[in-house]
């Protein structure tokens, strides 16, 4: 499903900051991304967003050589990959209900046709009851859960998050992780960076570790 091979990525004229990153990753596995601050974990998460070209080796995502695909086939798979940020990113002015529909909204689906599913999924998120409330007046966790949902409204086979745990209090953190591991459960690859050490030793997930520009698997 993801395939890095001699993956290497610069900013302008600055060092190697990845370095040769060789590395499969099997549909339906869950891995923690980890590393120290500034070891390349966005930048990692942006590479396989679709967001930022490896300066070279090759990143192959479902099979495809992603270099060879023009910017169409480069939208078109980017609808299969969800991403979930530290700072949530919610739109103010808009509701709960309104920012998880905002991904079909802009695919120009009709609203009858998406209402249902957007309601059942801020439920299972634990947002029944917040469907008409604007951000501002949502906890940390709400907006992550509302971020999270939103995230996989379009059903992504890959969901990345970078840092998703970051503004939320150490128990609130364990929950979401939780449910990051139910939508595993249902299919979804995911990636999940965190440098939270408790988060990363109370789940069995395998983790990459990103250091001085490489990356290692550990169990
Ligand atoms: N747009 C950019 N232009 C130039 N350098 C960048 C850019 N983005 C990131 N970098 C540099 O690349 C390196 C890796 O940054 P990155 O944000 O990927 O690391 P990170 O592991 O996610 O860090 P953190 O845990 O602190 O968020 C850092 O040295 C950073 O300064």
């Amino acid at each position: 499903m993801i395939e890095f091979s001699n993956v290497g990525l610069r900013y302008g004229q600055g060092p190697e900051i990845l370095r040769d990153l060789n590395f499969r990753i099997e549909p339906g596995t869950f891995h923690f991304l980890t590393g120290p601050s500034g070891s390349g974990k966005t930048s990692l998460l942006k590479l396989l967003l679709l967001s930022l070209r490896p300066t070279r080796g090759r990143v192959t995502l479902f099979g495809k050589d992603t270099s060879s695909l023009d910017q169409d086939a480069l939208l078109q798979m980017r609808r299969h990959i969800g991403i979930v940020f530290q700072e949530f990113r919610l739109l103010d002015h808009l509701t709960t209900f309104e920012n998880v529909a905002l991904p079909l909204r802009v695919l120009g689906e009709p609203e009858a046709s998406y209402r249902a599913n957007v309601t059942e999924l801020l439920e299972w998120v634990g947002l029944g009851q917040r469907l008409d409330a604007l951000p501002a007046v949502l906890s940390g966790g709400e907006k992550q859960r509302a971020a999270i949902a939103r995230a996989v409204i379009g059903r992504p086979d890959i969901l990345l998050a970078d840092e998703p745990t970051g503004n939320v209090d150490p128990e609130l953190s364990l929950r979401l992780v939780r449910l990051f591991a139910e939508l595993n459960k249902m299919g979804t690859t995911i990636i999940l960076a965190t440098h939270e050490l408790p988060l990363l030793d109370a789940f069995p997930f395998p983790r990459m570790i990103l250091n001085e520009g490489e990356i290692v698997f550990a169990d």
